[in-house]
């Protein structure tokens, strides 16, 4: 049997490493305002990629309540500047809180209100280190298109989702976003400008480096 199909391995594995107060209780408004947010593994490895590419300009794409943000800007430079966009004025409010509670300097987020097709095209290229890709997910084959354009040589792509509980590999499912979600997955693992690692952290986190 695979390491990952023994339950207590998946559950130490999704709880490595602890998660802080402010994003604990950040993660529990998510919950209650349906927006789902990423996993502990899966926000700790954003963290990791953060630290890992020295992030100073991070854009994230759905920033739910925040608890993805909190990670992302745990693992960037001191006065690195995470830029969220998000449709839903509520779920920024509850972002700017959670922000907040952390002790995070108001200037290091930039939270844009808006259908991310509309917003990303007014993103520079290649001012990027990091983007991150969690909200509509019939969209990611876009989201992958301005994302290797708004990232400098070295930088780092993530998608979350991309496992869709199983169903992007089970052809019964074709609904848009399982379809949209096969199609990324197959376009990042081809994608000669891109370094792609699938990883199996929560539902699925897919990364991938923009070679120089
Ligand atoms: C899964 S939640 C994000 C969770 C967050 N990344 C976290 O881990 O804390 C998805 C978010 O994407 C936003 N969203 C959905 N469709 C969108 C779109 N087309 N443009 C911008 N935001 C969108 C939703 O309002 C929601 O807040």
């Amino acid at each position: 049997m695979p390491i990952f199909a023994v339950p207590e391995v998946r559950e130490f594995v999704e709880g490595y490493p602890a998660e802080d107060a402010a994003a604990a209780a950040a993660r529990a408004r998510g919950h209650e305002l349906g927006c789902v947010p990423i996993g502990v593994s899966g926000g700790a490895a954003l963290r990791f990629l953060a630290a890992a590419v020295q992030a100073r300009a991070v854009v994230e794409i759905g920033t739910g309540a925040g608890v993805s943000g909190l990670w992302l800007l745990g693992g960037m430079a001191p006065d690195g500047v995470l830029t969220s966009i998000d449709v839903e004025p509520e779920h920024h409010r509850t972002a700017r809180r959670a922000f907040a509670e952390a002790g995070i300097a108001p200037g290091r987020t930039r939270l844009i209100m808006g259908q991310a097709l509309d917003v990303l095209p007014r993103l520079t290229d290649g001012g990027y280190d990091l983007v991150f890709v969690d909200a509509a997910k019939p969209e990611y084959p876009r989201y992958l298109e301005h994302g290797v354009r708004m990232l400098r040589p070295g930088g780092v792509i993530a998608f979350d989702n991309v496992l869709w509980s199983g169903r992007v590999v089970d052809p019964n499912h074709r609904d848009s976003a399982t379809t949209a979600l096969r199609e990324v997955n197959r376009a990042v693992r081809e994608d000669e400008r891109l370094v792609p690692l699938l990883l199996p952290v929560g539902d699925g986190l897919l990364v991938a480096a923009k070679r120089p």
